[in-house]
């Protein structure tokens, strides 16, 4: 019976796309109704196909197929994220990288939103969603709940990422940044993060160890925040039920702060508390130390978590916001640096006693570099809240190097260790193929940062103190052109970090594949208790 509803759905689904995309007032909106017609109709196939067989008996273990798929999907979309990061920073090196025959499609414009989408959607949002999937099982010593919930939130998931991506080149965008895909890829969003939350909470409902481990509640107010921020900073009006087009029912600075309200959060609980939930787990796991201070892991939690939410107004200083919401977002972010730090001190003390491992381990070593980069982005972002930084630091490149030494250090870092950790696990494998390898990776992506935030902040405090510097007379100057002008050694330099980079990230796909396919294979299969 069951079996005939699905046909019956996903038959409803298509038509209702067919109809959409025949409906169509703009293209960007035609082709995704296309795409969703033609995923539905797929699974209208694949439904007959199955139809009537019996269901497999119900697995007993963890569920690890979806985490598998995670661990791919996030290689897949960490080298995606990377190479066009790369483009673009060429492009601002070499603008003649804009192709006359690409406009409108492969100019800058559209493709950095790609960018950004790629890395922190794609690629951190399939990390965190198939390690918070087998932490929070390992954790419970429990199976996912929901069956094949946990599927649906991972397909689902990537028919979001191909929808944002594809609408990004096709020009769809509601202009705010981190949140720029319009109304209806953000409702099916909504749909794929309410399923995930309850697969989230549903294992730990069903958890066998009465004591919920530090990393499931970081990444459990991952889910709920990123949940209220999502649906709070897209509250809009589309113009017509068949066209792409929305207006926000926020306006003028109100929309603004909505916006970086949402946008600091995102910052705040999609790249760092999610990720502390990584930390949390495989740091200790990796080290095999128990976690430093547990006391401290939960005073930091809830600090962290109340202090965030406050944050916002320092994206807007010197704005049309009111300086009191100003003082409030600067005052905040520096009280953040210290339950920042005591992530960081949790992260790195956890290895005391064994601080040999970063010699002989180079997958601890990329943990460690990681946690750095945390304690370094958290410490330098309440210095640029101060508004007298800011007001050198706003709209110049050294925004840009904070925001990569975090991604590329912290959330870049701790993901690939991560994935290095599971993939042996995951395959059932002895070891990883190569621990050379991985030596390899880790010193060609620190390499990467390095010159990455280095010519970041050379160029930003240059165009920063060049905007500013006044003659005798209290004449500017410099032109914005001098600036652009004088930016160009740091910009390829830049653009050679990001190669080096994707250079690791390469190496670690080749890496985890082949430890999938050649290392030796281990002999006993996991159980599913008790809680490790
Ligand atoms: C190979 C590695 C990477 C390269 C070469 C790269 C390059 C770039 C470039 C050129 C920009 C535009 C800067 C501008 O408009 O002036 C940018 C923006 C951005 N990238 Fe990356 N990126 C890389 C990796 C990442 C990763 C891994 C993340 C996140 C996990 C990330 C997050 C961002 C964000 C959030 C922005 C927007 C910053 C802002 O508006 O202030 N990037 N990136
Ligand atoms: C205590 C922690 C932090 C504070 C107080 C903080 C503060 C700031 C400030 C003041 C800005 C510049 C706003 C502007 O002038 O426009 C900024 C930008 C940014 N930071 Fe942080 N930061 C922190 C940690 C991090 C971490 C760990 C990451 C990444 C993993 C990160 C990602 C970003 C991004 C993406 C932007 C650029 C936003 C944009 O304009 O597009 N921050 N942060
Ligand atoms: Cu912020």
């Amino acid at each position: 019976m069951w079996d005939y509803v699905k046909v019956a759905i996903y038959g409803a689904i298509a038509a209702g796309a067919a109809f959409a995309a025949y409906m169509a007032r703009d293209m960007a909106y035609q082709v995704h109704m296309m795409i969703v017609l033609a995923v539905a109709g797929g699974m209208v196939l694949y439904s007959l196909r199955t139809l009537g067989r019996a269901r497999p008996q119900p697995e007993t273990g963890y569920m690890d197929d979806v985490v598998r798929a995670g661990v791919i999907a996030t290689a897949f979309w960490g080298v995606v994220g990377f190479v066009v990061g790369t483009f673009i920073a060429s492009q601002l090196a070499f603008p003649a990288l804009n192709f006359e025959w690409a406009q409108g499609v492969m100019n800058f414009g559209r493709l950095r939103p790609l960018h950004t989408s790629a890395v922190i959607f794609a690629f951190g949002g399939n990390a965190l969603i198939a390690t918070s999937f087998y932490v929070v099982q390992r954790t419970s010593a429990a199976r996912l709940w929901g069956g094949n919930a946990a599927w649906f939130v991972f397909w689902g998931y990537q028919l979001f990422i191909v929808l944002a991506a594809t609408g990004y080149l096709l020009g769809v965008t509601q202009s705010k940044e981190y949140a720029e895909p319009e109304w209806y890829v953000d409702i099916w969003l909504t749909i794929i993060w309410v399923t995930y939350l309850a697969v989230f909470l549903g294992t730990i409902f069903r958890r066998k160890e009465p004591h919920i481990y530090v990393a499931n509640w970081f990444y459990l107010s991952f889910i709920v925040t990123v949940a209220m921020l999502h649906v709070v900073n897209n509250l809009s009006l589309p113009i017509s039920i068949f066209g792409s087009k929305s207006v926000q029912v926020f306006a003028g600075v109100q929309d603004a702060m909505t916006q970086w309200w949402y946008g600091h959060n995102a910052v705040g609980f999609f790249l760092t508390a999610g990720f502390l939930g990584m930390m949390y787990y495989f740091v200790p796991k990796q080290a095999e130390r128990p976690v430093y201070s547990y006391k401290l892991s939960i005073i930091h939690f809830w600090a962290l978590i109340f202090m965030y939410i406050w944050a916002g107004p320092h994206h807007l200083h010197y704005t049309a916001l009111p300086d009191w919401a100003g003082t409030l977002g600067m005052v905040f972010s520096i009280m953040l640096w210290m339950p920042s730090w005591g992530g960081m001190i949790n992260g790195l003390m956890t290895l005391s006693g064994a601080w040999d491992k970063l010699r002989t381990d180079p997958v601890i070593r990329m943990m460690v570099v990681s946690v750095g980069f945390y304690g370094m982005s958290t410490f330098e972002g309440p210095m640029m809240s101060i508004r007298a930084v800011n007001s050198l630091s706003h709209y110049t490149d050294w925004t840009i190097g904070h925001v990569h030494s975090g991604a590329l250090g912290w959330n870049g870092m701790i993901t690939f260790g991560a994935l290095y950790f599971l993939a042996p696990r995951l395959w059932n494998k002895e070891r990883l193929y190569s621990l050379a390898l991985v030596s390899w990776h880790f010193w060609l992506a620190t390499i990467g940062i390095v010159l990455y935030a280095a010519s970041m902040w050379v160029s930003g405090i240059m165009e920063g103190l060049m905007w500013r510097e006044v003659d005798a007379q209290g004449f500017l100057v410099n032109s914005f052109a001098d600036t652009v002008d004088a930016k160009f050694p740091m910009y390829v330099v830049r653009a050679l970090g990001g190669a080096l980079y994707v250079t690791g990230g390469l190496i670690m796909c080749y890496n985890i594949w082949k430890t999938a396919t050649s290392a030796p294979a281990k002999s006993v299969m996991p159980v599913a208790a008790p809680a490790e």
